[in-house]
Order: C-alpha cells, then structure tokens, then sequence
C-alpha cells in the first residue's frame, strides 16, 4: 500500500531488461552514441514530431528548469499555475535558471483559468521596463492536483500565450497518464494544440531518472544543449538515459503502464467513496488522488502499513503507479472502511 509518490516505484522489467542490453561494450559518450540516435527517432516518431528536437536528462526539475531558461529571457515572468510544481515543489530552481520570476494563475483543480493568464500576462505592463516582460507559460499536464487539461484546454491556455507572443512550456511528468486519460494522441495534447516545449517525464513512468525535453521547434535547440552543459546536466553515458525511453515506449508499454495506474487510483476512488465520512476530491483524471479522511482511519491505515502524504487541509494525497496492485487498492479500501 505505498501512495506516498509514483516516484518510489521500481522500475518496470522491459526498463531493467533495456539498460541491461544497452550495457554492452563501449559507445561514443554524450549522446553520440545509437541508442541516443534511436531513441530520439523513437520520441519523434511518437510524437509525430520529425523536426523535433529532443534530449535526454535525469530529473523532471532540471527539465523544467532548462526548458523555461531557454525560451525566457532573463527579465522574463513565468506563469504558471498557483500550486504548479515549478512554484511550490523545485526550491526556487525555475527562478535561479531563467533568472526572471514565477508568477501565479488561480484556477480550480490545478488548472489556470485562460482568463485569469490573460489578464495576469496583461498586469506586468509590457514595454515597461520597470516591470518583468511576459517570458512564458507553463502548465502541467496531469496537474500537481490530479486533473486532465483535455485537448481543447491545453488549446484554450495556448491561444492565450499565443496572442502575447508567450512560448507554450508543458510540464509532462505525468504526461503518459494524461494521454492515457484523455485518450489523445501525444501530438493532439502536445503541438498540436499549441505546446511548444515537453518535459516528457519518465521517472514517473518507471524509469530509473529518465526525463526527455523535447523542442517542437529546434530553432533554439542548441542554447537548450549549452544551458545543459552549463549546469552539468549534459550525461556523458546518456545511453543509459536513451535506452531506457527506448525500452519503456517500445510496444506501447509506457502507455500500457500509465492505463495501470490510472486504473488503480479509479479504483481506489471508487471503493473510497462508498465509504461513510471519506471524501473523495473531484475531477481526479489519472493516477493522483486527493481524499479526505478522519483522523483515526488516517492512523489505522498508517499502523498498517500504507504509505501516503497528508496535505494540510488533511486531505491523503494517493498516487498510484505501473506497480500497484489491485490487492494493495482493496486492502487500503477494506482498512478504510472499518
Ligand atoms: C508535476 C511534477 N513536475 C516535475 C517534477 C520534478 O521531478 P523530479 O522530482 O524528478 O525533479 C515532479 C516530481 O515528482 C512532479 O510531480
Ligand atoms: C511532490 C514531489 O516533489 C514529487 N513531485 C511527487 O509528486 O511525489
């Protein structure tokens, strides 16, 4: 019964299996090597992106991070959501990057509003150079709150960003879940709806520290590649990073995997809600679950074993990932229920 974080799970086999066969002989460091080559072939592919450019690092943050420093300039303000990952969750790394600032957009569920982007993009006086400049938008899809931006959502906060001249950033360290939940296509809730940047998360997904950025438009790929070796993120084996996208996409196990979860945290909703004096937060899309508890059923789930935050307006946030099991979701539904 472990929730705390789709983080702590293993890796899946085809991951294990994928880094044990990329672990043969000797390869050009640096991403020069083929399974780079191939890997990127397999992520454009995906993606329906040939021109894309993408590259390989080892943490959502510094994708993000990296991302956001590429397309905003030094003055620039980042918008993003209230309770964004790169507002609440990465130590002020988004600003010590792009050397701008984060600025807040409320929305209910973990969503911005496009009005509320609107007027907050409009609220930093453009041209005024006491002011930050509108830098970029970020949104995260699936949202720190659990929620989808459906196709026509992500198009509604890119037609925003867009009349601003704003560049599209999309925080997909979830982003196999919200394909498996909105039953798109990457490219359909990617570039085709207005995104221009993707951390295209793996960790989440499995992998052991696997992130993918990937550049719809390569124009300012190569500042992306100096920010990267700049800050000591460029791998020199990223073979070992490349092959374990290869091994997780191939087959279609990364969405396979995403389906698992998401399967497990409705089921887990399910179960949850029937029980008396549980409160299930709405709107949840995929693998993460917001639920209300009383104390003392917090505390017997805990005795048991079960492993999950509580967020301080004492909701339990669970998160399921390719390794629950529906036995872990039905004895944490069973103790809860007692
Ligand atoms: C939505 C979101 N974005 C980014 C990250 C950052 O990933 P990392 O912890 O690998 O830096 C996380 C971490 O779990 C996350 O939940
Ligand atoms: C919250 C923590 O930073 C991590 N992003 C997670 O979702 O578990």
């Amino acid at each position: 019964m472990f929730f705390a974080s789709d983080n702590a799970a293993p890796c899946p086999p085809e991951v294990m299996a994928a880094l044990s066969a990329v672990n043969q002989g000797f390869a050009m460091p640096y991403g020069n090597d083929a399974h780079t080559a191939r890997a990127v072939d397999v992520i454009r592919t995906l993606f329906e992106a040939p021109e894309a450019a993408v590259y390989f690092v080892s943490t959502g943050t510094v994708a993000n991070c990296l991302s956001l420093a590429t397309v905003s300039p030094l003055w620039g303000a980042v918008f993003c959501h209230t309770n964004a990952h790169v507002q609440e969750d990465e130590c002020g790394a988004p600003e010590v990057f792009t050397g701008g600032k984060l600025l807040l957009v409320p929305g209910a569920h973990g969503r911005m509003e496009p009005a509320a982007l609107d007027k907050a993009i409009r609220a930093q006086k453009p041209g005024v150079v006491h002011s930050v400049q509108p830098g970029a938008v970020t949104l995260t899809n699936i949202t720190e709150g659990g929620t989808l931006y459906s196709v026509a959502e992500t198009r509604a906060i890119a037609d925003v960003a867009k009349a601003h001249g704003l560049p599209l950033h999309l925080d997909g360290a979830r982003f196999a879940n919200a394909v498996a939940a909105s039953g798109a296509t990457p490219a359909e809730l990617t570039w085709k709806a207005g995104v221009d940047i993707v951390s295209f998360g793996g960790t989440k997904g499995g992998l052991m520290g696997a992130e993918a950025v990937i550049f719809f438009n390569p124009e300012k790929a190569f500042e992306f590649e100096l920010r990267r070796k700049r800050s000591g993120h460029l791998f020199s084996k990223t073979r070992y990073l490349a092959a374990q996208f290869e091994g997780w996409i191939e087959g279609g196990r990364w969405l396979d995997h995403a389906r698992h979860a998401n399967a497990m945290a409705a089921r887990l909703a399910e179960g949850l809600a029937k029980i008396e004096g549980v409160t299930v937060a709405p709107e949840a899309a995929a693998n993460i679950l917001f639920v209300k508890l009383p104390a003392a059923t917090v505390g017997r789930l805990r005795e048991a074993g079960a492993v999950f935050y509580l967020r301080g307006d004492d909701y339990a946030r669970l998160v399921t990932s390719w390794a629950t099991t529906e036995e872990d979701c039905d004895r944490f539904i069973a103790l809860a229920s007692e």
